[in-house]
């Protein structure tokens, strides 16, 4: 199915904004699991099985298992969460860019070897470094805008012709890059007077909203300045509060109780 229909298709069936960060770190992961040689796949699926009706969607952050040398994990990761959640799209988040003929093989990679949804990109080399992207018109394209960590302002915030750049991004990409439909945009939860502006510009076009949880944004801000029309739009992204929310052998449980919190919290505000 396109990344778009199942995207929306989850918002309504699992009534839910929140997609969970898979970011493993073995050193937050609970005694039991610590040594095992295939922890960092164990983890990430007892974190999805407990957490797949309440979520839209899961986005691995593929440095998290790329530095353990456990893309295998990711691989096989992605495979489970399409064989026994298919209603749940994976982004990848590789935040990838580059010349036209390496951006093929970052397409492949996200596409053909990882099997995701949807892949996180940054725009600054330009359209033709994410057409071959675009062109995959069944697969989400989500292109960082106004990001959430303390120095996104550096570039994002410059001056471009009487607008900051972070708006010039978004209203260049909703009216000349979206002509498949395909694309998203991140807009961090730590700057929600930025990502109402984004809003205003890009219409119904979906955000991912990271910095929810450990980066501190504020949930009722976000949906304020943040939801569409129709009270979605957004792809509330947490990590480490989830992943992380406890550390002994109910970890999953734990993890599924700090996701349907979220949910409920994002969900009073909508
Ligand atoms: O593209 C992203 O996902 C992203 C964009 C951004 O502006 N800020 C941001 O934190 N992220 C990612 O979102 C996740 C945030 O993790 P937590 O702070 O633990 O919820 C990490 O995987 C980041 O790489």
């Amino acid at each position: 199915m396109h990344f778009m229909q199942s995207l929306q298709q989850a918002w309504a069936d699992h009534d839910s904004l929140v997609c969970v960060g898979l970011d493993p770190e073995p050193a937050k992961f609970p005694a039991h699991l610590k040594g095992r040689p295939d922890a960092v796949f164990e983890f990430c699926r007892d974190i999805v099985d407990a957490t797949a009706d309440v979520v839209c969607a899961y986005k691995p952050q593929i440095a998290h298992f790329a530095a353990l040398r456990a893309e295998d994990a990711l691989e096989r990761l992605i495979a489970h969460i399409h064989e026994k959640h298919p209603a749940v799209p994976v982004i990848l988040d590789a935040k990838r860019g580059d010349i036209g003929s390496t951006a093929q093989h970052y397409v492949s990679e996200a596409f053909d070897r990882f099997k995701a949804d949807a892949v996180t990109l940054n725009p600054y080399m330009g359209r033709d470094s994410a057409q071959p992207f675009l062109d995959r018109a069944d697969k989400g394209v989500i292109l960082l805008c106004r990001t959430s960590n303390p120095g996104g302002a550096d570039f994002q915030a410059l001056d471009c012709g009487g607008q900051p750049l972070y708006l010039r991004v978004a209203e260049t990409i909703a009216r000349d890059w979206n002509a498949n439909g395909n694309c998203a945009l991140v807009t961090g939860a730590t700057w929600p007077e930025e990502l109402g502006k984004v809003r205003a510009v890009v219409g119904d076009m979906p955000l991912l909203v990271p910095g929810i949880g450990a980066q501190g944004g504020d949930v009722e801000a976000v949906l304020r300045h943040g939801r569409s029309a129709n009270g979605t739009g957004l792809m509330i992204s947490s990590s480490r509060a989830i992943l992380y929310a406890g550390n002994g052998e109910d970890f999953a449980q734990a993890a599924r109780k700090a996701a349907i919190e979220l949910r409920d919290t994002i969900n009073a505000c909508r």
